[in-house]
């Protein structure tokens, strides 16, 4: 049985990016005590929660202040809200990850967004729509393995690194080239969400081809993409480009969810000294869009890759992936607040 003490005590601790008490949004579920010790449990709405260590301290600090209580015992859970109308049947969150041009690491940020969302424990998948320049297969380890069907004849989707991911570069002899044209293209994109056996996901993370192309509009016009994450690096010939990928997202009423600035700025290892290479921060003057962070350029972001495991995985202390995590706990935030915000409130 909740207290009514310790439940009232919660009705004083907001959600940070909701701005909403944890009562009335549904997250805590358990609030009972023994005497002078009490026992509460907050259900998160994404296991990377951005905030986690915010809400513990608030909710200790309220609890704590309930007459006669002197111990708090806090446990986490995390369930992942879905939009009202989910994209894809098990699949809570399609998020396309674009650019507006080539080489600017749009593929290593979205293998190292899947691969820091799925080490919190969310259940990821990663679909690697760079159907002209795959990527995904080499950056997961998985290069030379090839795509199998189900009972269903449904593409089971290859397991590394704690996600699932489809690329074509599993489904092609290696080396060769792709000469499709738009109405093989956008099958090709329905067949890679619609006719593969995702199963339940919490995230399913998309990395486009770079540019405004085919393969954006079939994407958009195939489900309802929760929203879409810009990369760019911060010179102005790339915001340039950038722009037009956000206006081209815009103009297919898919919400922009964040920028993130790669290659923003290198640290030399021996001296210490940092280098904006590329002019750090340009990203900010990208039209009001939030940044969701700034990766700077790091040798094992690439030689990570190249060995098959993202950098947030290989090397987490780095850094590159302390903000590769901060940028996929970030994205994992925003979503949650832009499902909470559909929500109706819990008495
Ligand atoms: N922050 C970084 N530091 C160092 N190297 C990086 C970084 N980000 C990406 N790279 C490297 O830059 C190269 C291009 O990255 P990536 O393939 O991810 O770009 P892309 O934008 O997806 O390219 P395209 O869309 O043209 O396929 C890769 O070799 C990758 O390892």
């Amino acid at each position: 049985m909740p207290d009514a003490d310790v439940l009232a005590a919660l009705r004083t601790v907001n959600d940070p990016e909701l701005h909403r008490d944890l009562v009335s949004l549904g997250m805590v579920e358990r609030a009972d005590r023994t005497q002078n010790a009490a026992f509460v449990k907050v259900n998160l709405t994404t296991p990377a929660c951005p905030l986690k260590a915010t809400i513990e301290a608030d909710v200790r600090a309220a609890v704590l202040a309930v007459p006669g209580v002197n111990e708090v015992h806090i446990e986490f859970g995390a369930t992942v809200r879905a939009p009202s109308s989910p994209p894809l049947p098990g699949v809570k969150h399609v998020v396309a990850i674009g650019s507006g041009k080539g080489g600017v690491g749009k593929s290593s940020v979205a293998a190292n967004i899947a691969a820091a969302l799925a080490k919190s424990g969310a259940r990821v998948g990663l679909l690697d729509a760079d159907v002209y320049g795959p990527s995904i297969a080499h950056m997961m380890g998985a290069g030379s393995e090839r795509v199998s069907a189900n009972e269903q004849r449904k593409m089971n989707p290859i397991e590394r690194h704690g996600l699932r991911f489809l690329s074509m570069g599993n489904l092609m002899p290696a080396g060769q080239a792709l000469v499709w044209r738009g109405p093989m293209l956008h099958s090709a994109i329905q067949q890679f969400l619609r006719d593969a056996a995702w199963g339940e996901l919490d995230y399913l993370i998309v990395d486009l081809p770079p540019g405004t192309g085919d393969v954006q509009l079939s994407l958009a016009q195939t489900v309802t993409l929760t929203g879409a994450v810009i990369v760019t690096t911060p010179q102005d010939v790339a915001l340039i480009d950038a722009a037009r990928a956000v206006d081209m997202f815009r103009k297919a009423s898919v919400p922009i969810l964040g920028v993130v600035e790669n290659m923003s700025y290198f640290v030399a290892p021996d001296t210490g000294v940092t280098y904006d290479i590329f002019g750090r921060g340009g990203a900010s003057r990208l039209g009001g869009l939030s940044v969701l962070g700034e990766v700077p350029l790091d040798v094992e972001v690439r030689q990570d890759a190249d060995a098959g495991m993202p950098s947030v995985l290989a090397h987490p202390q780095s850094a590159a992936s302390r903000a590769l995590t901060q940028i996929a706990e970030n994205l994992a935030g925003r979503l949650s607040v832009q499902a909470l915000t559909e929500l109706p409130m819990v008495q």
